[in-house]
């Protein structure tokens, strides 16, 4: 997918891929209230587009640089501009008690649970039966982590942290913390950043790779509330939809990876595992989730970059988290760890790979679960890379991101195209048919509460299981 397109039913917003491969980190920004340094590199490329735009017409692309410019929204306005960051992140429950709430409310989002437009009205009661059913595994999880989630205490640092380094770079910038799923809610960042009065707004998900699932949600859910709106509907907005490809993120995930081996005996012969959270196989092969994609490549990059600095371990990248009976994204990481400790690997430094705050996967799923499991199949020494959190060169090229991506903000306008439209105008006949059995299966799970699959926390029917692979299947 190419930058600068927008994808996935979310046409209409300017949205970059921000692949600025070509800006080298700026080690002399440090966030998290550390020390700023002057002018990075990506500044001064800041400050020649300021130039260039003086000089050259809108809507050209910027090879040197990776930005696009809009003729809407020159670039000579930005220091007149009230500029805002509106950070994206899913969100986690805070205490116990707001477990089965919060997986409510993602279970209720049509895109973690894809069901046929048409069968839309099941969503809710369909999401009150899963999230009360998987409550009980979730609360043990979270529990085990000190009660809670810790993504709102980290993504607030880090968007402190970014508003610094914003602010190092020249750039004064009120940051927003926007969760899917939970406080602070999407609704009411964009209800601060209109009573800010913010003229021009970039936003970043806090995910290095696109995926329907994370990004795309909270995306399609800001197209929403933007163009219901009279005053945002104007907002020229930049969406950045990825940045695994970024050289600070490469770098600053390098540098944890190279430290973090350091830690073993024998560094050389320790293998780097990476997990990344999965998604339903179908998200990439029925609706063109480009996640797995992204990910192969980022990791490919990890190592790239790894390599050059002399570091040539083997490594190898699996999919964790799996939630419900459908086939998840492939190997899995529970399957992979007992098959390595069997054929004799003995060192492994797990690298969770697609995020950048510990949350529940990080701090119970790998630290605990594989970790044990890990030992149980015969690995003898295991380490874990933290996740990237504050660390200030990540958070200076987060800033970077941000810079390179404000001259392309443009008001959001056009409709959002439906993929159930077009996998129905592809093919009707399967698209009936599917919307048939889901609406079978879920008029039986509604009537027949027994059918629910304990397997979302307890082991138990099959019926529910295939009722949710179905629908899984849009369209
Ligand atoms: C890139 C990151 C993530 C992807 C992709 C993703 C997809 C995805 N997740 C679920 C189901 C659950 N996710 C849960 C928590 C959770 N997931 C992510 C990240 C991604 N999810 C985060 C950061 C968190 C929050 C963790 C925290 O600390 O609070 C949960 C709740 C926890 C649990 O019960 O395991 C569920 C459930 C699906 C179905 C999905 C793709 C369709
Ligand atoms: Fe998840």
């Amino acid at each position: 997918m190419d930058a600068v397109t927008s994808s996935h039913a979310l046409s209409g917003i300017n949205i970059l891929k921000s692949n600025a491969s070509k800006f080298r980190h700026d080690s002399s920004v440090h966030a998290c209230g550390i020390r700023h340094g002057s002018s990075s590199t990506s500044e001064r490329a800041f400050q020649k587009l300021k130039l260039q735009n003086n000089t050259s017409v809108g809507g050209k692309r910027s090879s040197s640089t990776a930005v696009w410019t809009h003729p809407l929204s020159p670039i000579s306005d930005i220091e007149e501009d009230k500029v805002g960051v509106l950070v994206l992140n899913l969100g986690g429950p805070e205490t116990l008690n707001d477990v089965q709430p919060f997986l409510y409310n993602l279970f209720a989002d049509p895109d973690i649970i894809r069901l046929p437009r048409l069968f839309r009205f099941l969503q809710r009661p369909l999401a009150q039966v899963i999230s009360t059913v998987r409550a009980p595994k979730s609360k043990q999880g979270y529990a085990s982590i000190g009660g809670g989630s810790p993504l709102r205490k980290i993504t607030d640092e880090q968007a402190d942290a970014l508003k610094i380094a914003l602010q190092g770079k020249g750039v004064a910038a009120n940051v927003y913390v926007a969760m899917r799923y939970w406080h602070p809610f999407t609704e009411e960042a964009v209800e601060q950043i209109k009573r800010d009065g913010i003229t021009k707004l970039v936003v970043l998900p806090l995910y290095p790779q696109f995926s329907i699932s994370t990004t795309g949600s909270s995306i399609r859910l800001l197209q929403r509330l933007f163009r219901e709106d009279k005053i945002l509907s104007t907002l020229p907005v930049a969406i950045i939809q990825s940045w695994y490809q970024r050289q600070g993120y490469l770098n600053s995930m390098a540098d944890l990876i190279q430290k973090e081996l350091q830690s073993f005996a024998s560094p050389h012969h320790v293998m780097i595992f990476f997990s990344a959270h999965g998604v339903p196989v179908t998200y990439v092969r029925d609706a063109g989730d480009p996640y797995k994609d992204q990910m192969e490549e980022c990791v490919g990059l990890i190592m790239q970059q790894l390599k050059g600095r002399g570091v040539h371990n083997q490594h190898k990248l699996a999919y964790q988290s799996r939630v419900g009976p459908v086939e998840w994204l492939k190997p899995y990481t529970d399957e992979v760890l007992v098959e390595l400790g069997q054929k004799g690997v003995k060192s492994l430094l797990a690298v969770p790979v697609s995020f950048v705050s510990e949350h529940i996967e990080t701090l119970e799923e790998i630290d605990m679960e594989y970790k044990e499991l890990a030992l149980k199949s015969g690995v003898e020494n295991w380490g874990r890379v933290p996740a990237l959190g504050c660390t200030s060169t990540f958070i200076a090229d987060l800033a970077d991101a941000v810079i390179e991506a404000l001259p392309s903000a443009t008001a959001i306008t056009a409709t959002a195209t439906s993929t159930t439209r077009i996998n129905f105008a592809q093919d009707p006949l399967g698209f009936a048919v599917k919307m048939l059995l889901g609406s079978v299966l879920a008029f039986l799970l509604l009537l027949f509460p027994g059918l629910k699959n304990q397997n979302w926390g307890d082991p138990g029917q099959k019926l529910f299981h295939n009722n949710y692979a179905l629908f899984h299947k849009r369209g």
